[in-house]
């Protein structure tokens, strides 16, 4: 290990020896444990960063310099529709991306390393639960839709497939969505087909070019962005276990949308039979300031501009058709071959921009206080995950219903938008769509029927509570048989069990 003496030798040279400020007061573990923490940041690259990364925090705040200029919508040919497409089409997409999953193609990789801040919470988002009658947590949703679709391919092909879960952590998320998955047995997943790895992390700086400590023994550092992906994959040989389970198709998704579809076979069908190497989910956008990413091209060449980066001038332009001209709203479900992520990773990570994000750093003050700061105090540099959108060879976009695709958590109760409350209430308003769909009727407290007219409450809320397992039905199929002509009580759950005590004799 390297000396006290070597590494304020090696801070001193880069500009950072305020890290060890507090060393002549710490114990000898803590003493260690700094000097390694410094000694891994490597005194070169922790100045190169800081500098970067004052930098960057010094450019004005927002839209990109000349965007306006370099902006155009996607061209047509780019973009496919879940919506505006006939059924046969759809039917086709659906029947490749099942044969894919069925073949052992596909695998899901969930983006979980973010801290949840919006949210405020300090565990996991996948941990948190929005409050279903069913009260299961984002993780055991999307475990058991992985389960339900590899089971939906295995009846449609005969097959035993898998759809193996890769899901990338952070130093903050690792442990306790491990913990977690132990828990829970892994949702009944088997645990060799799930893959949990870690992203790097990076030292949060001041405005004006310093590491910050945020304890007297500890650099505040943090995730480096959904975009460290590359990085990670890298690290711990995600593409090799990949190409061992001959997977060739990822799907990856962020953890907070409660309507994702892991897998999704239409969208994936439509991927391959396109011959993408790389495309992205998108739905219209709801409104001009909506923050989600816009999936365009700048210069020609396909990319997302984030909502941070992107004026409300621009965002609030109007396409020939009256609506929004920048209309395609990324919702983070991203489809990659598995030979782009070995390029991206060889060739083209290094030339991933880094983004500017002003973030509140606790930290301690020139006494050895912890101060939690009011305003921003320090520049988080992150990179994103469609950066890579620019390479591809043949990028596309796939356009989805947002009632029965997104409803992300981003924010805690007090928001009016993307919270617990609107994110339970899109689920249940879609397992009550469902359910009808299937011919069910439901009836209200004092047991009369509900007509098909009883749209949702004034808050939102179906008019009766209904839902339904992911084990059950994946995205409204296979539910004629439990609910066709059935009178319901709300709240009604269909898991498993009652799933069993509904199905006709004959099947
Ligand atoms: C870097 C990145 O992936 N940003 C994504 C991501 O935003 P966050 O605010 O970082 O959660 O999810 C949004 C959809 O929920 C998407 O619109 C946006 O572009």
């Amino acid at each position: 290990m390297d000396s006290e003496r070597d590494v304020r030798a090696q801070l001193q040279r880069a500009g950072q020896d305020h890290l060890l400020r507090f060393y002549a007061d710490l114990a000898p573990e803590a003493r260690a444990a700094l000097l390694a923490e410094l000694a891994s940041l490597e005194a070169d690259a922790l100045r190169e960063h800081c500098q970067r990364a004052a930098a960057a925090g010094a450019l004005a705040p927002g839209p990109l310099p000349d965007l306006a200029a370099r902006l155009q919508p996607l061209p047509p040919e780019r973009v496919g529709s879940a919506i505006r497409c006939d059924q046969e089409t759809r039917l086709r997409w659906e029947e490749e991306g099942f044969r894919q999953i069925s073949l052992n193609k596909v695998a899901v990789l969930l983006l979980a390393g973010g801290q949840g801040t919006r949210l405020g919470v300090t565990y996991p988002k996948g941990m948190y639960q929005v409050g279903l009658p069913s009260q299961k947590t984002l993780y055991q949703l999307q475990a058991e839709r992985i389960r339900r679709v590899q089971q939906l391919a295995d009846q449609r092909q005969g097959t035993h497939c898998t759809v193996p879960w890769y899901i990338m952590t952070s130093e903050f998320t690792l442990g306790p969505t491990i913990k977690f998955f132990k828990e829970h047995d892994f949702f009944h997943l088997d645990p060799t087909n799930v893959v949990l790895f870690e992203q790097r992390m990076l030292p949060a700086v001041t405005f004006e070019g310093k590491a910050i400590l945020e304890r007297k023994d500890k650099v505040a550092m943090a995730p480096d962005g959904n975009g460290g992906l590359y990085c990670a994959l890298a690290d711990h040989q995600i593409l090799e276990d990949m190409k061992q389970r001959g997977v060739e198709f990822v799907h990856v998704y962020c953890v907070d949308n409660i309507l994702v579809r892991l897998a999704d076979p239409v969208f994936i069908g439509f991927c391959v039979l396109q011959g993408a190497d790389c495309g992205a989910k998108v739905v219209e956008k709801a409104y001009p300031e909506e923050p989600v990413g816009v999936v365009c091209q700048v210069d020609g060449v396909p990319q997302v501009v984030e909502y941070s980066e992107i004026s409300p001038e621009i965002a609030g332009q109007l396409g020939a058709d009256g609506g929004l001209l920048y209309n395609a709203g990324n919702i983070c479900n991203h489809f990659f071959t598995r030979g782009f992520l070995d390029v991206v990773t060889r060739e083209f990570e290094p030339l991933l921009r880094l983004h500017v994000a002003m973030k509140k750093v606790p930290y301690v003050d020139e006494e050895g206080n912890l101060v939690k700061p009011l305003r921003p105090n320090g520049i988080k540099m992150e990179k994103f995950v469609f950066d890579v959108f620019q390479f591809a060879k043949n990028f596309v976009a796939f356009e989805v219903c947002r009632e029965e695709e997104f409803s992300p958590l981003k924010n805690d109760d007090t928001a009016d938008r993307d919270n617990p409350s609107t994110c339970r209430r899109a689920l249940l308003a879609q397992h009550y769509r469902w359910a009808l769909q299937a011919g069910a009727h439901f009836l209200d407290v004092h047991g009369v029927q509900l007509t098909e007219q009883s749209g949702l409450l004034p808050n939102g809320d179906p008019p009766a509570i209904c839902e339904i397992s992911p084990l059950v039905s994946y995205s409204g199929e296979g539910l004629e048989m439990y609910l066709q002509g059935r009178q319901l009580q709300s709240p009604f759950i269909l898991d498993e069990d009652q799933a069993r005590l509904l199905r006709p004799q004959d099947c």
